[in-house]
């Protein structure tokens, strides 16, 4: 299957540098700060989306360059990004398939550091005979945006795997910062990565005093 075309694959889009910056601030934040889930922990920036809006929290300085990238490339049109995720994988964590749901505005910019990861996107229509997949090889400093029909209309999933096989499925090789044949086996080691979206719906803290 070819991935659709609102999917977007940019390979270096921040340098070692700030790969290492990324690292290194991930890596100093309070343990409470951090939700473990069974297969992965996270860290929500900018507030906690939910149905109701977000209660936006101010977003910590070092990932302003980011957003501000992000912003920069005109994909959110004259939304600015105002939540990031930070999700952290070890080796054979993953993420089931999902989409992202009606909290966020439809456009996904994912930065990766650290460790390469394959991400399967699959049809949500797709049938049990007729699965359609796509995969996606991810490198540590590429940027990968999911919007409008891939974001409604795709599955999308991180295998629990420490060993990703380069096979004919992956759409974006020619796009890769890395030359890899058919067959190539890559070795997954801790991958952070930074999910930039845009919740809409947001309220400022009320507080409710008793009188
Ligand atoms: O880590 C990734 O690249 C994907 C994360 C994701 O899909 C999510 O948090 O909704
Ligand atoms: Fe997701």
């Amino acid at each position: 299957m070819q991935c659709p075309e609102t999917v977007i694959y940019i390979p270096n889009f921040i340098t070692s540098d700030e790969e290492r910056q990324i690292l290194a601030a991930v890596a100093s934040a309070p343990k409470p700060k951090w939700t473990q889930l069974l297969n992965r922990r996270l860290i929500n920036y900018g507030g906690v989306p939910h149905k109701n809006g977000m209660i936006a929290e101010q977003l910590p300085k070092w990932l302003q360059t980011y957003i501000d990238k992000i912003n920069n490339l005109g994909i959110l049109e004259d939304k600015k990004a105002n939540h990031v995720l930070v999700n952290e994988y070890q080796p054979g964590q993953g993420i089931m398939p999902h989409t992202d749901g009606p909290l966020f505005h439809p456009v996904i910019s994912t930065i990766s550091c650290g460790s390469h990861t394959v991400l399967h996107l699959q049809k949500t229509s797709a049938t049990v005979e007729d699965v359609q997949m796509c995969e996606i090889l991810v490198e540590p400093r590429s940027l990968l945006l999911i919007k409008d029909d891939a974001y409604h209309n795709y599955l999308h999933s991180i295998e629990e795997c420490s060993q990703d096989i380069i096979g004919e499925h992956v759409a974006n090789l020619s796009l890769c910062e890395n030359n890899h044949e058919l067959g190539t086996v890559l070795t997954r080691s801790c991958r952070i990565s930074l999910t930039i979206r845009h919740v809409p719906k947001t309220s400022k803290m009320q507080i409710k005093l008793g009188f």
